[in-house]
Parts: C-alpha cells; structure tokens; sequence
C-alpha cells in the first residue's frame, strides 16, 4: 500500500511510542513522535501533519484527561481543520463524550487493536483530505467571485473581437448549452469560462475545474466519478468525484482534446446518461451540471484522424467560442499592458507608472505565441528589473522579434521565406509540432508535409 500523508503522535509513554512508530511507518509517509505535548503547535506549523493522535493523560497519576482536553481545545484555536484522534487508557465513555463534543474526530482505547486504530486514522486523513478540498473550493470561489465581481483582474479589451466575444458570453451564459472554448495556449480561455459561470444563472454553486491533459487513465474514473472505499488498494474512504462535487455547478474540463480515446467513452456515458457512477458501487447517482470544455487542439481534425470521438466532439459543442490569439487583437496590448503594469508595480511596490510609446510599438509589432499569459510575465519581468518611472523598448526582451523579420528576409524567395518561418518557430516552440502549426495557421498535416519537402 502506498504510504501517505504525516501523522504527530503525542504520548509520554516512550513504549507506546516506540510501539507506534513501528506501526505506524508502514502506512504513513511521516510519523513524528512527541513526548510531550510542549511544541505541539510548533510540530504542527512544522510538519503541517494530516492527523494528530494525542493522549489524554500525561502526568503519571492523573488520569482526569483534562489536560488532553487543554491541548484539544489548543491545537483547534490553531486550526480547526486538523482531524485529533484521542488516546487514552481508561474506556470513559463521558470524557470520550466530552472531547468529540469540543471537535475531536474520533476517540480510540488503549489497549489499542492495530486493525481498529489504523482504520480510525485513515478515516481522519480522508477527512482531513476532504476538509482541504473543500475548502480550497470555497477559496477558489470567494476568489473568482471577488475578481470577476469587481472585475479587477480582468482586462477584457476593446478589440471588435473581445467586444463580439463579450456579446456571445452574454447571450449563452444563463442557458444551460454545453459550451468548447477553443484558442491558442495562454489566450484566456479559462477566464472566458469563469466568465460564464459567474454571469450564469449557477454562479451561487462551484465551479469545478479539472485538467483532463494532467489526468493519468487508471484514475480518471475515480477522479470525475468518485470512488467507494476499498474498492482499489488506495480508495482508503469513499471519496466524491469532480462530477459531484460540481453538481448544480459548473464543470469546466479544460485540455480537453489531451483525453484518450478509452476514457472519451466513460465521458460521454456520463454525459449521455447525466448520472454517475462511482469505481465500486452499481448505484448511478444523478448530476446536474453545465459543462464548459476548452482545447487549444484542432478537434474537427482530431474527429477526422480518428483521435477524437465525434459523438462526443458534437455532445460538448453546442456553441462553439473561440478566443482570438492576441495577435489577432493588438489593439488590446496598450490596455491589457497598462493593467499587468498596475498590478506589478503594486505587487513589487515599484514605481514604474507607465510604459512608453516606443515600447508600446514593440509590443504590437511582436506575434506573441504564448499570447496574454506571454505579454502578462513580459510586463512582470520588465517592472521587476526596471527602475525608472516609464518601462522603455529595451525593457522587453521578446523571444522572436518579428519587427525585424522582414529586413532579415529580404532577398529570399517565397519558399525560402517559408521554410525560415517554420525553422524559427519549430526554435522557438521547441519542436512542439501544434504550437508551430498554430503559430502558423496550418493544420499539423500541413505543417507535417512542408517540414518534410524541407527536410526539417
Ligand atoms: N483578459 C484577460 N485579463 C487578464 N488576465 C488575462 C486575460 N486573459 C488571460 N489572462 C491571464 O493569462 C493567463 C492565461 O490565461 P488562461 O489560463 O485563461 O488561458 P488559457 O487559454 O486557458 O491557457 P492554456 O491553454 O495554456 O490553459 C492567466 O494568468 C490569466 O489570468
């Protein structure tokens, strides 16, 4: 089994120690052991541990279990999240009682029985897991509702095609269509997502991302559809899947053109079916969510090489939005830059108040591959290494300065010019064969057959 998570057993029994420790580091990737509960607070801003097992009595002779108590109350004034199983040696049904009342998870008797203590512990890391799962839900939602409410961290643009994108999201976000956002990496995609979900009629429920790209296949089923606990060696606790977790909600499956063809189908069962079920259970359990997919991969052409399920490519497009490369909106650049430069400079506690002309002209001259996210760290760059009020051309340090693209090609012939263009941006992209393609404008095929006439 594999071992996981940090347990910080307080016990001033040094046998018992020793005893658990031999337990206890076969299932748990760290176990540190106090004698005393002295530098409890201190271990636990240390070790940041999953679970506390803490004895009730420590001084010989009084087993009152009052200062167990104390240091229940303690470790909870801290953080309440951090599930504490207690330990004691006297089966006290009224202090047992006492202390799951003032917030410990779970109580166990000593003489202890490993089986029954290491199923109490784990079940206190799986809430502890849950507890951290949730909360960084409701985090990330405080968070998104902040910004987009008072829409400081968006800087929407004033290009015809921003303006024409924002007219869409308006009109689609309050019905229930499935929604594929397409557009080149780092275009703002998922803050387009965002968008719908908090001008959407569910924007009180989660919005539940998940990177289909970072999901590994053997727990893709369990990650969307949840699990059942024991229901494979690691399913410790039933746990919730994204699915779920996003019901009444949002899900927004990003990367979504990265998914293998085997676990499409399960996708679109559960789309077909609008019900889940969880790896070791036959209960389908109904869901109701509005799903938002992004890609920055050709999916008609995915569909045409048999990579992508066309069934399921028509389920998740209802409407169909794409989000233009920055290239395609220059027009932004002044905005969008100004923006990062305030947040920066704020961020920084630099003076840099503006960015000058020249350097805005620079800007709009270069093609931007890495689009909105490229120009966000070049602006971050620049005003952490400037220190002069006004950021300047030479601020800028762009990995392929188009500016000079035609001076440098001058003289050459069509095909030479071409087979220079996908030479540098096969340097620049790092051979990545769709990052060229789609800082082309070609299809990988094509891409794939001028590199080959080239001999690439
Ligand atoms: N209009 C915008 N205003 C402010 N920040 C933006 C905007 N668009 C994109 N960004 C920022 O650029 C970065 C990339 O945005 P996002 O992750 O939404 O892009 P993406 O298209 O989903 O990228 P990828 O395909 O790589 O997942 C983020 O840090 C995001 O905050």
């Amino acid at each position: 089994m594999a071992k996981d998570g940090t347990i910080v057993v307080v016990d001033d029994n040094k046998n018992v120690l020793t005893a658990l420790k031999l337990l206890l580091t076969n299932y748990f990737e760290k176990v540190v052991l106090l004698s005393s509960p002295n530098t409890l607070l201190h271990q636990i801003e240390e070790q940041q541990p999953h679970v506390i097992l803490l004895d009730m009595n420590f001084s010989s002779g009084i087993n009152s279990g009052n200062e167990g108590l104390f240091w229940l109350r303690e470790v909870k004034k801290y953080n309440p999240n951090i599930p504490i199983v207690l330990f004691t040696a006297y089966a006290d049904i009224d202090l047992a009682v006492k202390a799951l009342k003032e917030g410990a998870t779970d109580f166990v008797v000593k003489p202890w029985d490993n089986a029954k203590l290491l199923a109490t512990l784990h079940s206190a890391k799986a809430l502890n897991d849950s507890r951290k799962e949730v909360q960084q839900l409701k985090d990330r939602q405080q968070a998104f509702h902040t910004e987009l409410n008072t829409e400081q961290s968006i800087c929407w643009g004033e290009s015809p095609a921003m303006v024409h994108l924002h007219n869409i999201i308006t009109k689609v976000a309050r019905t229930s269509a499935n929604i594929l956002i397409t557009g080149e990496n780092g275009t703002g995609k998922e803050v387009v997502a965002r968008k719908i979900h908090n001008l959407s009629l569910r924007a009180n429920n989660s919005l539940v991302t998940v990177d289909m790209g970072a999901i590994v296949e053997t727990l893709f089923e369990s990650e969307l559809f949840g699990h059942t606990k024991g229901s494979f060696t690691d399913a410790k606790a039933d746990r919730i899947g994204k699915f779920e977790l996003a019901d009444q909600g949002t899900l927004f499956l990003d990367e979504i053109g990265n998914l293998d063809v085997s676990m499409q189908a399960k996708l679109l069962s559960a789309l077909q079916t609008r019900t889940v079920t969880r790896v070791g259970s036959n209960q389908p359990i109904p869901i109701n969510i509005r799903l938002i997919c992004a890609t920055n991969t050709d999916l008609p052409l995915a569909v045409k090489e048999g990579a992508f399920r066309e069934d399921l490519f028509y389920r998740i497009n209802t409407i169909e939005l794409r989000v233009p490369p920055l290239r395609e909106r220059v027009e932004d650049i002044p905005l969008l830059a100004q923006f990062f430069l305030n947040r920066y400079a704020k961020k920084y506690h630099n003076r840099t108040m503006n960015i000058c002309a020249e350097a805005i002209y620079k800007l709009q001259k270069y093609n931007w591959p890495g689009n909105v996210r490229e120009l966000q760290h070049a602006i971050e760059k620049a005003v952490i290494l400037s220190d002069k009020p006004s950021l300047e051309a030479d601020d800028f340090i762009l990995r392929m300065d188009t500016s000079h693209t035609q001076t440098s090609m001058d003289g050459l012939t069509l095909q030479d010019m071409e087979k220079k263009m996908i030479e540098q941006s096969l340097k620049v992209n790092e051979g990545n064969i769709s990052a060229v393609a789609s800082e082309l404008g070609i299809t990988r095929p094509t891409l794939y057959n001028k590199m080959k006439k080239y001999q690439l």
